[in-house]
């Protein structure tokens, strides 16, 4: 069977590059285009036409809907994901109506792409496709803050026994980065290093990708499939948004990290494992254990030692240090002349709240280093790249939040968090709703959330009409 290939459209030269970097990473044959007549002649002429196409909607020439359209005259059954900046989400959610398979907000986790792309092209890759299974050399986390100095010192420490570590912190913090570091720093460094997800691949799936399947255990498993569990023998198992597991599979979790085996989904043979297992979380698991979401003896066993990384506003002192590392490396890897920040533009960045943490800073160099017309960056650069991302009315709705929290706090309510994101992803898909007459997979896109997330959110009992009362 030839492995299934992938087509990318898109008119920015970092997208592409990364975007193919990351799908051939994971096994994939990968062909990227810049704009839509370049690719559908290829598309015309290919004796081998892609089995999936991401394409951008915003290009010069023919938009990527025109593309779209044109495909699905050809061939209505190829899957095709759209991929949009945040500002375009409203025009691009007529995409799905179009035919779209999935819809993917930029800029974009490339984990999520490749999840994405996993999702569509099957679970049960080529075995050599593990996409986390890189190597895990030369990955350098920098900074020089205190809090980040001391965090070295404790990996160092942490890295020798085999001790379960839970990082937390905000998304894009570096926790996966800590994770590959305990994990190079140690006796298993020769041994692989694997990852998973938890909140990126659907609950249905995640237990035979983390125990793994025998052939024909359910339908659609052709082959045995060998979990993430099996993979990370005599090495590491890097556990991501552990918060996000399901009750029944935080169950069997715990039994294995007890007994160090278990048996693969619709298996009969015992399978034994040597795995370090190190989670991670951006959530306040206590919070979610204290409201039953998630198993405290569970939490108890992956929290031997804890990790906590700080949010980059509250190290801005590493943000120069970073960012003119992620501009080097962008320049390096898009074969572009290295550029330069202005004092004026350093300062731009640094009073930057960053909520996206160092993803955020590091898609804005990546941006920086192949947008930004001279070699030198100005802060009007900046300001561009940030885009327009806080309008004035944002600021009233925090404000709204805090005086609400710090009445919740005076009332001693005590799950403050969970309370505020129910409330917040209810407004969020309520009015999103409104606006689709209820149709979800274009409420998904207008929040840039993909469809499984939504559904998810929703949950069994969780579709209200619009203007119920709280
Ligand atoms: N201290 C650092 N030095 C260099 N690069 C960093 C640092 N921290 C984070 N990065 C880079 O920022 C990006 C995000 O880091 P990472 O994926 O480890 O974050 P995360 O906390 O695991 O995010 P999430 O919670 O969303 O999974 C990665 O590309 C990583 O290489």
């Amino acid at each position: 069977m030839p492995e299934p290939s992938i087509w990318i459209v898109d008119d920015e030269a970092a997208i592409r590059f990364v975007l193919a970097t990351a799908l051939r990473d994971a096994g994939w044959r990968v062909d990227a285009f810049a704009d839509a007549t370049s690719a559908l002649a290829a598309f015309d002429a290919a004796a081998n036409p892609p089995d999936l196409l991401f394409t951008d909607v915003r290009m010069p020439g023919d938009d990527g809907l025109v593309l779209l359209d044109r495909l699905k005259q050809r061939r209505p059954e190829l899957p095709v994901v759209v991929m949009s900046a945040y500002t375009d989400i409203a025009s691009t959610a007529g995409a799905f109506r179009a035919g779209a398979h999935e819809f993917l907000s930029k800029p974009f986790d490339l984990d999520d792409a490749v999840a994405l792309a996993a999702r569509v092209l099957g679970p049960s890759m080529p075995p050599a496709s593990t996409p986390d299974e890189l190597p895990v050399t030369g990955e350098a986390l920098l900074g020089h803050a205190p809090a980040m100095r001391e965090l070295f010192r404790a990996i160092g420490r942490l890295a020798q026994a085999p001790l379960s570590v839970l990082v937390t912190g905000e998304t894009g913090t570096g926790k996966e980065l800590v994770a590959r570091a305990l994990h190079r720093e140690s006796p298993r460094a020769h041994r692989p290093f694997v990852a998973l997800n938890t909140a990126a691949i659907p609950a249905e799936l995640l237990e035979s990708e983390l125990f793994g399947h025998e052939a024909g255990a359910f339908t659609g498993a052709q082959r045995r499939h060998v979990g993430r569990f099996e993979q990370a023998d005599g090495g590491t198992l890097f556990l991501d948004e552990i918060g996000d597991m399901p009750a029944a599979l935080q169950t069997r979790l715990l039994r294995v990290l007890q007994q160090g085996e278990f048996f693969r989904v619709g298996g009969r043979e015992l399978v034994r494992v040597d795995v370090r297992v190190v989670a991670a979380t951006h959530q306040d698991l206590e919070a979610r254990v204290a409201s039953g979401q998630f198993r405290a003896d569970l939490l108890h066993r992956l929290d031997v030692v804890r990790l906590r990384l700080p949010p980059l506003r509250e190290r801005r002192e590493d943000i120069p240090l970073l960012a003119a590392h992620f501009l080097a490396q962008a320049a390096t890897r898009l074969g572009a002349r290295a550029k330069r920040f202005d004092r004026d533009a350093l300062d731009r960045l640094a009073a930057h709240d960053w909520p996206g943490n160092v993803r955020e800073l590091e898609n804005v160099c990546w941006r920086l280093a192949a947008l930004a017309p001279g070699e030198r960056i100005a802060r009007a650069d900046v300001d561009a790249a940030l885009g327009t991302v806080e309008p004035t009315r944002v600021v009233d709705w925090e404000q709204a939040l805090a005086d609400w929290a710090r009445a919740a706090l005076e009332r001693g309510d005590a799950q403050l968090h969970d309370t505020a994101r129910e409330r917040l992803d209810r407004v969020l898909l309520d009015v999103a709703l409104e606006r689709t007459g209820g149709r979800r997979g274009e409420a998904a896109a207008l929040l840039g959330l993909g469809r499984n997330t939504l559904t998810r959110k929703l949950g069994p009992g969780r579709v209200r009409r619009p203007r119920d009362a709280n």
